[in-house]
């Protein structure tokens, strides 16, 4: 099978790891993460957050849109993002296709006290082992780019330093390896990895397989507040929002937005 766009990004992303791990051992990470404070409890925060949660992306480009924006100061944004009343910020740690970096989480993780997201292509053990030390206090699980023996091990790995563990799916099957992998927090990606296309029905088709109590997120796709209120609607009781705020002048104030969007159960998905 040609190699999908998901597959491209993992080949990037193994070979910077070769060399992160060449220069921190893992024995360095585990005494870092002795020193670091403990993970915030992202699941309730998210759970018992007032209005919609809205977990706020630090995004500067993506393998769809190219260069999105320049993000000088990601701890500045993120900082707007918290005063808008975000419930988390999320950090793009992936360098050659989101231009981010472990510097960048490092700079978000000191300048807020909400939740932060490593949000990048995780697939070995040190990957988790290093967000705990940088400071995450989420990290996500792309269930399209694991075995389900891989999924479980870093779930159970991840949970174990004190982390939420963010669980992607695109389709039935990978909800069912999510929920089989123990997932509290569920996210449901409209954009698909493999070929980067947006389908923002795919929650709305998702959410009645996933039981009340797990923590359901929509990502992608959110371009205003009738987005929001579409996935609220739908069930979803929170958002992973990038583009849209990276965007707009005015970060604070579009989080605040999409906190206090309330469901339309008319209208219908666009
Ligand atoms: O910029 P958007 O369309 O608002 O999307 C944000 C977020 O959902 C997206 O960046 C994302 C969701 N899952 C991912 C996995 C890897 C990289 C990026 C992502």
């Amino acid at each position: 099978m040609a190699p999908t766009v998901l597959d491209d990004i993992i080949v990037g992303v193994r070979s910077d790891l070769a060399e992160r791990e060449v220069r921190v051992t893992r024995d360095e990470l585990r005494a870092r993460i002795a020193d670091v404070p403990p993970a915030l409890d992202a699941a309730s925060a998210l759970r018992d957050a007032p209005g919609l949660a809205v977990i706020a992306e630090v995004k500067r480009s993506s393998p769809s849109k190219g260069a999105l924006a320049t993000i000088a100061d990601p701890a500045a944004l993120a900082t707007s993002y918290e005063a808008g009343g975000a419930t988390a910020v999320s950090v793009l740690t992936e360098r050659h296709r989101f231009g981010g970096s472990l510097t960048d989480l490092a700079a978000v993780r000191d300048a807020v006290r909400i939740p932060v997201l490593r949000k990048d292509f995780v697939v070995e053990a040190y990957q988790v082992d290093e967000a705990r030390a940088w400071g995450a206090d989420i990290v996500l699980l792309i269930v399209a780019a694991l075995t389900q023996e891989r999924l479980v091990a870093l779930h159970e790995q991840a949970t174990a330093l004190g982390m939420t563990v963010l669980v992607e799916v695109h389709d039935e099957e990978e909800t069912r390896r999510a929920l089989d992998a123990g997932a509290r927090v569920l996210g449901v990606n409209a954009r698909d990895l493999k070929t980067l296309q947006v389908h923002r029905d795919v929650f709305a088709r998702l959410r009645p397989l996933v039981p009340d109590d797990v923590v359901t997120i929509a990502e992608s796709g959110v371009r205003d507040v009738e987005d929001v209120r579409a996935y609220a609607a739908a069930g979803a009781r929170g958002v992973l929002v990038g583009e849209a705020l990276v965007t707009h002048g005015d970060p604070a104030a579009t989080v605040g937005e999409f906190t206090r969007a309330a469901p339309v159960t008319t209208g219908g998905p666009r």
